[in-house]
């Protein structure tokens, strides 16, 4: 497990984090979302130990990251960037993970090869950025991490192999309890892979759901009313999150139970009526609304 408490960062006086307190619990695949210097980076070097945070906490299993050789052994963060030694091959960089990650697993190593095809004495410089990207995985994954850490990750990737990967990492969750912390632009590139979802913005935690619990609780409703007072009436009863007219169509995003939302408006024998979920995008939207933020500019 790791927990954030009040985590604040500063550089030259500006608070790129501010005040952040999560828990991310083993196994979890926890998706960090927001605009652009929004301070996921900073977040997440912070939490692999790379920085010092000003204020608060960052501990894995209770014990503090920073300056902590033994925690970080266990830990992978891989830069949006792929670094490499000048010169290195993947087999340099191969001897280089193995002296220095306990968790090192060769029988992997040579298992994940049959997937990246990769020649592994080519110099890694002179990979394409997407061959790089694949190369970083499958040096982190070969570790056995217990957490990666991972900086837009996916950009880069073919389709195929943004597959293959996603594959990979819920087998390393489900096998072996690894927990995946990944920060993304993209939320229908995490959609699928996260269970877990924060947005951040001007350094400051916004919205931070469990995704099954947020799909279970928001939905949207599409009727046209016998009687357009009833829509008045039900304003009242349920929270409503958006509501706009289309036409002779109202549309609702609202949060609650399924079945006791579906009932308050069959109440009204209305002469259309649809419940249909919501895009993870919508949700968030809509949640950010609610919260007096205006989400476009935000994950847009
Ligand atoms: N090394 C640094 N020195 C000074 N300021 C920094 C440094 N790293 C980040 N910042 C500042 O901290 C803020 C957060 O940056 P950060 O890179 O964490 O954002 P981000 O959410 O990852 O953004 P992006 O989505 O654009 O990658 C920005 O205002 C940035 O200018």
């Amino acid at each position: 497990m790791i927990e954030i408490r009040g985590v604040s960062k500063i550089f030259q006086g500006e608070k790129a984090v501010d005040g952040i307190s999560l828990t991310v619990h083993k196994g979890a695949i926890y998706g960090l979302l927001g605009s652009n210097g929004a301070g996921k980076t900073t977040l997440l070097k912070t939490l692999a130990g790379i920085y010092r945070p000003e204020e608060g906490t960052v501990k894995f299993e209770g014990k503090p990251v920073f300056e902590n050789p033994e925690v970080k052994q266990r830990i992978i963060f891989m830069p949006d960037s792929p670094y490499f030694f000048p010169q290195a091959s993947i087999k340099s960089m191969a001897a280089f993970y193995r002296s220095i990650y306990p968790g090192w697993n060769e029988a992997h190593f040579q298992e994940l090869g049959k997937m990246f095809r990769l020649d592994t004495g080519r110099k890694l410089s002179r990979f394409s950025k997407g061959m790089q990207r694949q190369a970083s995985f499958w040096l982190a994954l070969s570790c056995s991490p217990d957490v990666l850490i991972m900086d837009e990750p996916i950009d880069g990737l073919d389709p195929v192999m943004r597959r293959q990967i996603k594959n990979l990492l819920f087998q390393e969750v489900a096998e072996r309890g690894m927990t995946v912390i990944i920060s993304s632009h993209n939320l229908r590139e995490i959609e699928d892979l996260c269970d877990h979802v924060g947005i951040m913005h001007g350094g400051k935690m916004l919205v931070e759901k469990d995704l099954d619990d947020l799909k279970a609780d928001t939905h949207k409703v599409q009727v046209a009313f016998r009687d357009e007072r009833h829509a008045s009436v039900l304003t009242a009863k349920l929270q409503i999150l958006h509501q706009e007219q289309r036409g002779s169509v109202n549309l609702y995003i609202v949060k609650g139970d399924r079945e006791r939302i579906g009932q308050a408006f069959r109440v009204y024998d209305p002469y259309v009526l649809d419940l249909l979920p919501l895009t993870l995008e919508e949700i968030f939207i809509y949640e950010m609304g609610d919260a007096g933020y205006d989400a476009q500019p935000i994950l847009l």
